[in-house]
């Protein structure tokens, strides 16, 4: 304890709140100053708590408050609520206090509630006698004063003594910090006092009926550090005892103050938070309405003990920790939480998550936010803006947010000082889960229970104060001013109409001010029952500049008040059962979503289900737009096959161009070189029907005469080959054109007409081609139809490709005979040399010789004969002798007989039933394998 010289009074000049003086306070029998010891039946606990205006008999005077500072006997004097009639004036010798048991082994008794039933305003001065003289020790009443908020099972019982095991807070080492910034606290192991309640029950029946609901209301003074740990103007007025939560004045209207707690200036954050705050926040995940607010004037603390510091979390951090450590602890319920910050700014309201991230007051104005007031909501402010929230960091982030846009400014006592009220308020949703293996109505997507609602709110209310030289300061000030004593109006008048109703009824409120300021109005609820409260006072007792008595005197003032006059019924919130209809069930978010989850859980399970109707269509789809692609495809590979049949065609035709323009026929030597050109492009895939190696060939052979060259006439010394040969040989009647080129000298116009003839041949051989391939191409068509339907992609591809296979043997077959007929040619062009030069050697030898030769020769008693050689190519040879070139001649017949015998045993010659020989095309055997292209060939040869 210290004692401090008397402070000065409060000046008139102050503009802080002047929370009704305590009308009924009455001045008891003065103790005397000099120390006595009580016994215990004396003892007495003669605390004082604002009483109502009408118990009262004297007002404002306040006796000296007797402190006795003593190691043995000190006295503390106390007053207690007087009735109407009495005040209670006790003293009571600390000396004859046990010491208090450390925190944790308190005992327990039943005598310790009698202690503050002298407190309750309800009790008669008999009863507090009766209970006094049961009192065996104050520390019993220490330790059993405490009150809780609702008893754990729900009741409405306010337990009025019960001992709290660990009083004094969590260790705190059990308090730590956490990975995401949050805090720790000891929530999972804290006890609430409910439960430890060391009491007899029986002792407390008397009292539950009378004391119902005055445990839903916490108040707790917290005394700020001096500043700058100055002594000078400390006086010996106060007599702060944090044990026994007991402040007392001895100055002028000075007495002896109980509150639930009392935090000396040594006391942390976090012992705050335990004593005053935790059970409440817990209760509010329970369902309750829940309220903590701090008053006090300006600079006291009240910001440093709502939010704190990063090294002290304040009360909201703190709850914000314990609020999801108890969703973690009760897995069968779920919870969604949202969040509103908003302050009271000269009456106005603004929502500080709607504010501009910098900070600063949004430049955008903000709709106006007004109070409402519904039956389920109670008074709330709309529109304002809610963040849902998952984790304690993401909330804390919503808050600091929200403390960034909250208005502060300089004062003369606190360089940071909040202009405002602000009020965070967490809405709390939470329903039962459906245990393991019940599933939820379907239809519906409810469960059986519903949802309930609660809401938790943390004030850090503006703090009063003097008159500032600033003119903002001061309009601030005078709204600030003005809303603190509305509030302390509304405490007074509710202590005041309670008393009047004799504690019963009436205490709606209706004619309560609660609409003259917003802070009030926005606290009707809670302060008008429906609400647990905690009410934090802060106050400090001196500084180097000045001493607070004044004000500090009203701050404790108003805490007794609140004590005495607010009286909770608080209960449970119904859980609101469906999700539209009510204004309640709509804002049931929780219900909101779940039955959104349902519903995009069954249009999920029907596009599901449409999804696997479809799939087969969809494959089909698929196979039918690979089929088209396949089909592109082979209509490509077909396309490329076709230009390069063209190409091998236009290819031949230069051959056979080439052949032509070498103007063999003009030396006469190979007069149906046309002819022949034309055999080699029919040779070569040409279907024509007129064409016939053996005119062709044959006919080149040099003779020299006008009649048509035969082999008939090249083999004319062997009339057995001859006749052979011209068994085997066309006829002139079986050909039509058949001595067209016989002299071996045809007219330029027979060779246009032959080359007329070639050309449309070859014209003729294109577009049976390109009908081919169109044919092929719609067969293909179909059979990929087909396959789409019945066959496997394979069957398709097996098709094509022995399709392909087929080309390609044709195109071989055509490249063979092409190199045979090349090879023929080149062997007949070089006779033709070689007869030629015959010729000529033949004139240079005179023209007896030239007879000779030339007789020889038209007999076929040549001097030169073809050869064949190993190169497989003939060659003229000169011989010497008639014989020799007859046994030449001979030769070369034969190897040609023997040629064609080969062709038409192979099949590449048919001969005619006139010993005519025919070309068999390659595409004609090919084609016997592809029905298309067999009918063509026959309409064809046709
Ligand atoms: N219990 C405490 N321990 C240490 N410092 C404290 C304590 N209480 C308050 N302070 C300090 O005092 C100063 C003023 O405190 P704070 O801003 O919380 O006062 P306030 O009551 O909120 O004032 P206002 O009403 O003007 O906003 C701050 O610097 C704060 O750190």
């Amino acid at each position: 304890m210290s004692e401090l010289p008397p402070p000065p009074r409060p000046t008139a000049s102050s503009p802080a709140p002047q929370i009704s003086a305590p009308r009924s306070r009455k001045s008891l029998a003065t103790l005397p100053h000099t120390p006595r010891t009580l016994s215990s039946s004396q003892a007495s606990s003669s605390m004082r708590a604002p009483s109502s205006p009408r118990s009262s008999s004297s007002r404002s005077v306040l006796h000296s408050p007797t402190t006795y500072v003593g190691p043995s006997k000190s006295l503390i004097n106390t007053r207690v609520p007087s009735s109407p009639d009495t005040s209670l004036r006790r003293t009571v010798s600390i000396a004859a206090f046990p010491q208090p048991p450390k925190a944790g082994s308190r005992p327990s008794t039943a005598s310790s509630i009698s202690g503050i039933q002298g407190l309750r305003p309800s009790g008669s001065l008999k009863e507090r006698k009766s209970s006094r003289l049961s009192t065996s020790t104050i520390s019993s009443y220490r330790t059993s004063k405490t009150t809780s908020l609702i008893h754990e099972n729900g009741d409405l019982k306010s337990i009025l003594s019960c001992e709290i095991r660990d009083m004094d807070a969590s260790p705190p080492q059990s308090r730590s910090s956490s990975a995401q910034g949050s805090y720790s606290t000891s929530a999972t192991t804290y006890e609430d006092g409910d439960d430890a309640a060391g009491i007899s029950k029986s002792t407390l029946k008397s009292k539950e009926s009378r004391d119902t609901t005055k445990g839903n209301v916490i108040v707790s003074v917290r005394v700020r550090p001096d500043v700058g740990g100055v002594e000078a103007i400390k006086t010996s007025e106060w007599t702060v005892d944090g044990r026994r939560a007991i402040i007392s004045f001895n100055g002028k209207e000075g007495g002896d103050y109980l509150y639930d707690n009392v935090f000396s200036a040594n006391e942390n954050n976090a012992k705050v938070y335990d004593a005053a705050a935790k059970r409440l926040v817990r209760r509010v995940m329970e369902g309750y309405h829940g309220t903590v607010f701090a008053y006090g004037m300006t600079g006291t603390g009240k910001t440093f003990s709502m939010q704190g510091t990063a090294t002290s979390p304040g009360v909201i951090p703190l709850a914000i920790t314990d609020i999801f450590s108890f969703i973690r602890e009760t897995p069968h319920r779920e919870f969604l939480l949202r969040v509103s910050y908003l302050e009271i700014y000269n009456e106005r309201i603004n929502d500080l998550l709607s504010a501009s991230v910098s900070g600063a007051p949004s430049t955008v104005q903000q709709e106006e936010i007004k109070l409402r007031e519904d039956s389920k909501r109670g008074v709330y402010a709309t529109p304002l803006k809610e963040e849902i929230v998952q984790s304690p960091t993401q909330l804390l982030r919503v808050i600091a947010r929200g403390d960034h846009a909250r208005r502060t400014g300089s004062t003369q006592f606190n360089a940071r000082s909040s202009r405002s009220h602000a009020v965070v308020q967490i809405v709390v949703e939470s329903r039962e889960r459906a245990p393991a293996g019940v599933s939820q109505d379907r239809r519906s997507g409810l469960l059986p229970g519903g949802v309930r609602v609660s809401t938790l709110s943390l004030i850090d209310l503006a703090g009063s104060e003097r008159a500032a030289d600033d003119k903002e300061r001061r309009t601030e000030g005078a709204h600030i001013n003005k809303s603190l004593l509305t509030l302390g109006t509304i405490i007074s008048k509710l202590s005041e109409s309670k008393e009047k109703a004799s504690g019963a009824t009436d205490k709606e409120g209706k004619h309560l001010p609660y609409r003259d300021s917003k802070l009030t109005r926005l606290l009707q609820p809670a302060l008008s029952g429906n609400s647990l409260v905690s009410i934090l006072c802060t106050i400090q007792l001196a500084s180097p500049t000045r001493t607070h008595a004044g004000e500090t005197l009203n701050t404790l003032k108003f805490a007794a008040r609140a004590k005495n006059s607010i009286v909770s019924h608080a209960k449970r919130a119904e859980e609101a059962m469906g999700s539209g209809g009510t204004d309640t069930g709509s804002r049931v978010l929780l219900e909101r979503y779940r039955l959104e989850i349902q519903a995009l859980r069954n249009q999920l399970e029907c596009q599901t289900k449409a999804q696997v109707e479809k799939e087969p269509k969809f494959e089909e789809q698929q196979l039918e737009k690979e089929a088209h692609a396949r089909h592109e495809e082979q209509m490509l590979e077909m396309q490329l096959a076709r230009t390069a049949l063209k190409e091998r065609i236009e290819h031949l035709n230069r051959l056979i161009l080439c052949s032509k323009s070498t103007g063999v026929n003009n030396h006469g030597g190979l007069p149906s070189l046309g002819r022949l050109s034309r055999q080699s492009a029919f040779d070569a895939g040409t279907r024509s029907l007129r064409s016939s190696v053996s005119q062709s060939t044959l006919s080149a052979y040099g003779q020299p005469s006008n009649r048509p060259m035969s082999l008939i006439s090249v083999n004319s010394y062997d009339p057995a080959v001859s006749a052979r040969l011209a068994s085997s040989l066309p006829h002139e009647d079986d050909e039509e054109n058949i001595g067209e080129f016989a002299d071996g000298k045809a007219s330029t116009q027979q060779q246009i007409a032959a080359l007329q003839a070639d050309l449309n041949d070859k014209n003729r051989y294109i577009s049976t081609l390109e009908r081919r391939l169109l044919q092929a191409r719609r067969s293909s068509h179909s059979r990929i139809s087909i396959g789409m339907k019945s066959s496997s992609p394979n069957a398709e591809l097996t098709d094509t490709m022995a399709l392909l296979r087929e080309r390609d043997m044709e195109i071989n077959e055509l490249r063979q005979q092409l190199d045979d007929k090349d090879r023929m040619l080149t062997a007949l062009r070089s006779a033709a040399r070689h007869r030629d030069l015959a010729h000529i050697a033949i004139d240079a030898c005179g023209p007896g010789m030239k007879e000779t030769l030339s007789h020889r020769h038209s007999l076929g008693d040549s001097d030169y004969a073809l050869t064949y050689t190993p190169d497989n190519n003939f060659s003229p040879r000169f011989e010497g002798t008639p014989e020799g070139k007859r046994k030449s001649m001979d030769e070369m017949s034969r190897i040609l007989d023997e040629m064609i015998q080969d062709r038409v045993e192979s099949g590449q010659l048919i001969k005619g039933s006139r010993g005519s020989v025919r070309v068999v095309t390659g595409s004609r055997r090919a084609s016997e394998s592809i029905p298309g292209i067999a009918s063509l060939t026959t309409s064809n040869a046709d």
